[in-house]
């Protein structure tokens, strides 16, 4: 683009006035599934949401949230939070993480890069160490391209090779573990075979070593270092199989949760502890849970736990991780290139810490500081939220409330998390506490653009809560061995409801017909329309229309 040109000023809509208060509510893990008793969203009491579809058919509306509509490889790639974010951030779709690396690992180019090369300069004489998330989950990143990136790295060199898994059973169904960790084993011993030194030396759960996020609990990224870098660990196994296997049955832990462990050697010594001059690659694309360990590893200067040894490594992220703090400063993959969400109003984003629109899953940090604010309403933490399935949804939504009363803000937009975090527990009866709970704060939100004369956005950045269960092709719940239903934890393939109103909207506006295949990148142009402004020609298309009889 010829930056001479270019200006952030959005031309005015033609028809739709300015001025209005307008309210986004995103509620997280949402989506629209056949209503049966794992459907957690149809079970719990959801009259605020309930209305919304029943009361305007015009005024609501399905949008895809998973696959090629927010950048992901394929159809069969559930969405997320961050490219369901990034979706509706940026109004159009951009190529995500996951496809990126596929097609660097696909073209050779990763191995070519300047993050690849630096790296490189460890493996004559140190020890190749890749750190991430083993799951085919596709979420945070996927086994086959730990795989690729195993073989691509002996290829080029690397004579020893390290490996420490988080195990997921988030993403994927729980027990899972196992089946990836032998996977993984198989390929280490063909590189073993071609004389590459190449073990799994260390592991835990995902929740629970390594991948805490927005830094909700150090403790969790200490415990991953104690193992992948001093080598301790309150477990220690000969092999990785039989640590996951050993930990699920003596611990009662699921995947998402198993204690750390390190494997050791004969004589009882850990196989893969982090030394000078040995180079390190953290796997995952996917950014939100991996920036604390990019600190960790890389910041000379920290003090969130005492790390005891600090080695000099090569560093680097499969992507980086954090685009304002340029972190970490070696990386294997561009990230994507995400052009800034343009918007010229005052606006106020609140958020459970665990995720918002704006700034932390996506790299865009204030667009202008004097006209916005963002809030952090903090989780409660060291539980597992199917114990509090209310969470702060309150707090939230008060908050919300307050500020649309208030009148400082055209835009408020709040994301509303209990029916994701609660769904990744895999607890069906405190999930549909918790739909419940976010259907409450809607209601509270909802009241207060009622009272400013403003307009509703509401709609969702990925299914979770409406499916609990794991199917087969035609829909029928799967039983595992012993005749239990497959429970769900993950996110699902499920489209997410829009709803739009208030007594702000002009009264023709509704949704057109002619984006049958709307999704969460078309609600950025929307927004700005309710705004008053036109949207940039190169957004994807806006969903309404406004009938002027
Ligand atoms: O990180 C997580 O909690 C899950 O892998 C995905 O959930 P999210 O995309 O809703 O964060
Ligand atoms: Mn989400
Ligand atoms: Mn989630």
């Amino acid at each position: 683009m010829d930056c001479s040109e270019f200006s952030w000023k959005l031309k005015d809509h033609p028809k739709l006035p300015k001025g209005k208060t307008v309210g986004l509510i995103v509620l997280d893990g949402w989506g629209e599934a056949n209503p049966d008793q794992y459907n957690c969203i149809h079970v719990a009491q959801t009259p605020a949401m309930d209305s919304l579809k029943q009361g305007a058919p015009d005024r609501w509306r399905l949008v895809r949230a998973h696959g090629k509509a927010v950048g992901l490889p394929t159809e069969d790639d559930m969405g997320n939070s961050e490219v369901g974010h990034n979706a509706l951030g940026a109004g159009r779709i951009y190529v995500q993480g996951a496809k990126l690396v596929d097609l660097a690992l696909a073209s050779g180019k990763i191995f070519e890069g300047e993050g690849f090369k630096y790296i490189k300069e460890s493996f004559k004489a140190g020890t190749l160490h890749l750190i991430g998330l083993l799951s085919d989950g596709g979420v945070h990143s996927r086994i086959d391209q730990l795989l690729l990136l195993l073989k691509g790295a002996s290829e080029h060199g690397a004579k020893r090779i390290r490996v420490h898994i988080l195990t997921d059973g988030r993403d994927v169904l729980d027990g899972s573990s196992i089946g990836f960790v032998e996977t993984l084993e198989e390929e280490l011993a063909h590189l073993r075979e071609k004389g590459v030194d190449a073990q799994v030396a260390s592991g835990g759960g995902r929740m629970y070593v390594t991948m805490d996020r927005y830094e909700n609990d150090w403790d969790v990224v200490k415990r991953g270092w104690y193992a992948q870098v001093l080598g301790e660990a309150p477990y220690k196994f000969k092999n990785a199989v039989e640590a996951v296997k050993k930990l699920r049955e003596e611990t009662k832990a699921n995947d998402q949760y198993l204690p750390p462990f390190v494997i050791v050697d004969e004589n009882g010594k850990p196989v893969g502890p982090i030394e000078d001059g040995d180079a390190v690659v953290t796997f995952n694309f996917r950014a939100d849970r991996m920036v604390m360990i990019a600190k960790v590893l890389e910041y000379e200067d920290f003090d969130k736990f005492d790390r005891v040894r600090f080695p000099k490594i090569r560093y680097a992220g499969m992507l980086q991780y954090d685009g304002e703090l340029k972190l970490p400063s070696h990386y294997l993959v561009s990230p994507p290139d995400i052009e800034r969400e343009r918007m010229h109003k005052s606006r106020l984003s609140i958020a459970f810490d665990e995720y918002d629109w704006n700034p932390k899953s996506i790299q865009f940090g204030y667009f202008n500081p004097e006209m916005e604010e963002y809030v952090e309403i903090p989780s409660d933490s060291g539980i597992t939220f199917n114990v509090k399935p209310n969470m702060k949804a309150l707090e939230i939504a008060e908050k919300a409330r307050d500020a649309i009363l208030g009148g400082k803000f055209h835009q408020v937009r709040v994301n509303l998390p209990n029916s994701d975090m609660v769904g990744h527990t895999g607890d069906i009866e405190a999930t549909i506490v918790a739909c419940k709970a976010a259907d409450d704060g809607v209601k509270m939100i909802l009241d207060a653009i009622e009272q400013v004369g403003g307009i509703y956005v509401v709609t969702a950045d990925h299914g979770n809560a409406e499916d609990m269960v794991k199917r087969d092709k035609s829909g029928k719940p799967l039983l595992d061995k012993k005749g239990n239903i497959q429970i769900l934890t993950s996110h699902t393939l499920q489209p997410v409801p829009i709803a739009i109103g208030g007594p702000g909207l002009v009264p023709g506006v509704r949704f057109c017909n002619d984006v049958p295949n709307g999704g969460l990148a078309n609600v950025a142009a929307t927004v700005m329309n309710l705004h008053g402004f036109a949207a940039p020609s190169d957004y994807e298309p806006t969903l309404i229309e406004v009938n002027d009889n």
